[in-house]
């Protein structure tokens, strides 16, 4: 059974942990250590206060559920350690110098960085935006203020830019649009919206390209903890780390 390291035990983590469908939970770290402890009692793992220790202690894989600048802090020396690493708080590698240090990382010691699709969906088919002319791509993405760390009576349009600098305001909200520019290879455009009606995360997705024309959208229910974090998230990671050694990969 693959043993997991969660990096990062706060909401997402959480259901990973109470949802362990093929995985075990084999230890916990957290810059927080009272969220290490706590997933520690309902999981029986070890929480570590000393990420050395956390990394070098027995399991195959981290699954980072943290924050971008804890992928930024800690990505490369957990390939380093000749661990694999699932990665959520994607938004990291709109970094270009980050994202091309983990790639050569990841080569010379052999080791896999995987990126769930997180709270979309579409992402797989995407990625023909790699070898094909894709010429719109854009995500629109509303939630509600609370999410957002704001406070607004009307619905208004809080950013309308790259993917690259919309991350770089809202890293707790917009990793999406990164996983959107990786898996099709090519830039995204934003339209992040704070509506104090909505009661679910939206994420629209346009694609018009030589393939066609996509839409997309999806209706997220929030996480329990963290309204601004989609339950899809985690469910995501959950079956990532299921299909993780079936012989057989379906998706483009
Ligand atoms: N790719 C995607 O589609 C999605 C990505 N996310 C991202 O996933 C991450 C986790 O989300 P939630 O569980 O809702 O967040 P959360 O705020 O509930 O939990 C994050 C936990 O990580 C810990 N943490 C933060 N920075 C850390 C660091 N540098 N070192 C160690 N621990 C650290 C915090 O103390 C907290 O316990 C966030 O970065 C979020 O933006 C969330 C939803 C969708
Ligand atoms: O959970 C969501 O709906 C999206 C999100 O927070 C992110 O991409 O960072």
């Amino acid at each position: 059974m693959i043993r997991v390291g969660l990096l990062g035990c706060g909401n997402v983590a959480e259901v990973i942990a109470k949802d362990n469908i093929g995985f075990e939970i084999s230890a916990l770290y957290d810059m927080d250590i009272r969220h290490a402890k706590h997933l520690s009692e309902l999981t029986g793992a070890p929480a570590f206060e000393n990420f050395e220790e956390f990394l070098s202690s027995d399991f195959d894989i981290v699954v980072e559920a943290a924050s971008v600048s804890a992928v930024l802090t800690h990505a490369e020396s957990v390939l380093t350690s000749g661990k694999d690493m699932i990665i959520l708080s994607v938004g990291a590698f709109a970094d270009p110098e980050f994202s091309a240090n983990i790639k050569e990382t990841a080569n010379k010691f052999k080791r896999t960085v995987r990126i769930p699709s997180g709270a979309i969906m579409g992402l797989d088919n995407l990625k023909i935006g790699q070898i094909s002319d894709m010429k719109r791509l854009l995500l629109r993405t509303t939630k509600n203020p609370r999410s957002l760390g704001i406070e607004t009576d009307e619905k208004i349009l809080l950013f309308s830019g790259r993917a690259d600098e919309c991350i770089k305001k809202y890293p707790k909200n917009i990793n999406v649009a990164v996983a959107l520019e990786i898996a099709s290879g090519h830039e995204v455009d934003v339209e992040l919206w704070a509506d104090p009606e909505a009661d679910r995360n939206t994420h629209e997705i346009f694609a018009e390209g030589e393939f066609g024309e996509f839409y997309l959208r999806i209706k997220n229910n929030p996480c329990p903890d963290n309204p601004a974090t989609s339950y899809l998230a985690a469910l995501s990671v959950i079956t990532l780390l299921k299909n993780l050694e079936e012989p057989i990969k379906i998706g483009t």
